[in-house]
């Protein structure tokens, strides 16, 4: 069994348990609330500019320019494309980008950074792919019972297309490659590290739905 296979066996229920989070069922069927959308939209923004820092800090850090290279591709192709579909739809509903990161987008990006900088490369390409993967998964399965006119429906495209698909296979096959050079203590760091990204990506998507925000903001008027 490849080393990826054994990833996704371990985060199977919490794919599950994203699958049956309101955001993406109501995401769907077209009728998450367009509120919720921009909250998670700008969330994302925040999230992509950290995830792309992240991406190419594992170029810098991989051994041979075919990985080098590929993380580059990556970390460019998130503030590209990915900030392309965004701007479309801050242009779309009128909207201006101004938020600061929710206590969930903050965890899950300082994690990404945390591991680029301070944990082995090999540990940090694990913790990269869930935002590679689950995506690709989520996008597919929204795609196949998606509405006929949903309002995401470029959103939902762009995960369930194959330029994305291709990279998936992409981070996949590298997160293969490097895991077979590693000692049996290092695999279970990357997979906890798998896992760890996982469960940020569920808490990401239900953070978003309920609009979370820094719990002390309000009573003390705190700037963040
Ligand atoms: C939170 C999150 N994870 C992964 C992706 C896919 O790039 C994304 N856009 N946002």
């Amino acid at each position: 069994m490849k080393f990826t296979d054994q990833l996704w066996k371990e985060i199977e229920p919490i794919y599950k348990a994203i699958l049956e989070l309101p955001f993406i069922t109501e995401l769907t069927a077209g009728i998450l609330p367009e509120e919720v959308f921009l909250f998670y939209l700008k969330q994302d923004t925040l999230y992509l500019a950290d995830f792309s820092r992240a991406l190419s800090l594992a170029g810098v850090r991989s051994q041979g320019s075919d990985h080098m290279n590929s993380f580059f591709r990556f970390a460019a192709d998130v503030a590209v494309v990915e900030g392309q579909l965004h701007e479309e739809y801050y242009r779309e509903y009128g909207v201006a980008m101004d938020a600061e990161k929710s206590p969930s987008c903050f965890a899950y990006t300082n994690f990404l950074l945390s591991t680029a900088t301070t944990k082995d490369n090999v540990i940090s390409i694990a913790a990269l792919l869930p935002c590679f993967w689950i995506y690709r998964e989520v996008g597919l399965e929204i795609y196949k019972q998606a509405s006929k006119h949903n309002p995401y429906s470029d959103w939902i495209n762009t995960y369930a297309g194959e330029d994305f698909n291709e990279g998936v296979n992409e981070a996949i096959s590298i997160t293969n490659a490097v895991a077979e050079q590693e000692p049996e203590y290092r695999r279970e760091q990357m997979s906890d590290a798998f896992v760890k990204s996982t469960e940020l990506e569920w808490m990401f998507w239900k953070s978003a739905y309920e609009q979370e925000q820094w719990p002390l903001r309000e009573a003390y008027n705190f700037k963040g």
